[in-house]
């Protein structure tokens, strides 16, 4: 499957052109740390003399899952619906820093409960939400393919209007569950470690996700394909996430990674293409437990550390400003023979 999408790997090329004018600016060797390597991948995704951040876009997609029934959460899935009004009248955490660092915001029901009326959301329903993964598959493989084609569509709509980063953010009351279970899956890993509180919850409850990702797992002959590990297991959300990575990676746009449910979806869309990898940047490490070993399956070091757990696309609009840096300091910070610095 992974033919079926048409991403180009980054060309290394200019790798070493790029560095040297990182290299030769007024700086002792390496002394901005990582915002030289974010320079470099955007000036290597990029591949033009200036780099640029245009109409940054975040895309929300809100869905529901079976497995939330289950009482591994501290809310209902009713939040869900009621985040996303939230979201719609531009209360939340994730409006607030968006608007912020004038990033747009899109709202995208990938498959609530119940529908939404409302203009501002985009309707790419794939369902009512998810079956319960721990009795049952969450959907079907032809709800995984049309999920992936919508979410790539979406980005690559908003790559032809002129977007050229786009980050991801997600909420679904039950998530952090299909997402440890996506990690255990495909990496064969035992369940505990792969599994946290979410949105806090207590002893019992964690517990409780333990046993029903574990009795997920076990209905499984592993190694299964990704589009089968997110039948099985995943979320509308985590699926058209997916999707949309793809397509940024096919438009050639550079992809700004959320916390642990968008990590998973990095994870899968970088099973089915690898070369998606290239174009991705980690915003931040999430206090959600496993959220260090997806990084590390995907050899990541996130830009931010600020104990954040709550998803909705928040990491990555914080992250924003450090791209933005990264473009001012490539572009316009002076050389040694510039400025007649000799060092
Ligand atoms: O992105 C994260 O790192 C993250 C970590 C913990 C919780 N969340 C958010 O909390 C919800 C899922 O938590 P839970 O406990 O309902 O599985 C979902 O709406 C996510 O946006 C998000
Ligand atoms: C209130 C609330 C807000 C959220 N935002 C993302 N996930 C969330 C979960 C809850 C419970």
């Amino acid at each position: 499957m992974s033919e079926y999408w048409n991403i180009r790997p980054v060309s290394k090329e200019r790798t070493a052109q790029i560095q040297h004018r990182i290299d030769t600016k007024t700086k002792p060797l390496g002394a901005l740390g990582r915002m030289e390597e974010i320079a470099l991948q955007l000036a290597l995704i990029q591949g033009q003399d200036k780099i640029t951040i245009t109409q940054p876009t975040m895309l929300v997609f809100a869905a529901d899952h079976g497995i939330a029934q289950q009482g591994i959460s501290i809310a209902p899935s009713a939040v869900t619906r009621q985040m996303v009004l939230n979201f719609l009248s531009g209360g939340a955490a994730v409006n607030c820093f968006c608007r912020c660092h004038d990033m747009a915001l899109q709202v995208v029901d990938a498959g609530m409960l119940e529908p939404l009326e409302d203009a501002r959301l985009i309707q790419q329903r794939l369902g009512a939400g998810t079956q319960d993964f721990s009795v049952r598959a969450a959907m079907s493989l032809q709800q995984v393919n049309a999920g992936l084609k919508l979410g790539a569509e979406l980005a690559h709509k908003l790559a032809e209007q002129g977007c050229n980063l786009l980050a991801c953010g997600e909420m679904g009351i039950g998530n952090t569950s299909s997402a440890s279970a996506l990690l255990a899956a495909l990496y064969q890993l035992p369940v505990e470690p792969c599994v946290g509180r979410g949105t806090g919850i207590d002893d019992r409850q964690l517990q409780r996700k333990i046993a029903l990702i574990t009795a997920a797992i076990s209905r499984l002959d592993l190694p299964l394909p990704p589009q089968t590990l997110l039948a099985e297991l995943g979320g509308f959300e985590i699926v058209q996430i997916t999707g949309a990575m793809l397509g940024a990676a096919e438009a050639g746009i550079a992809i700004l990674v959320d916390g642990f449910i968008v990590t998973a979806a990095a994870l899968l869309a970088c099973q089915l293409a690898p070369a998606c990898r290239d174009y991705m940047i980690f915003a931040h490490g999430s206090a959600e437990a496993a959220h260090g070993r997806m990084l590390n399956a995907l050899d990541a070091q996130p830009l931010l550390d600020l104990g954040l757990r709550l998803g909705e696309g928040t990491g990555a609009a914080l992250a924003l400003p450090l791209l933005r840096a990264a473009c001012c300091f490539y572009n316009d910070m002076a050389s040694f023979a510039d400025a007649g610095v000799t060092v």
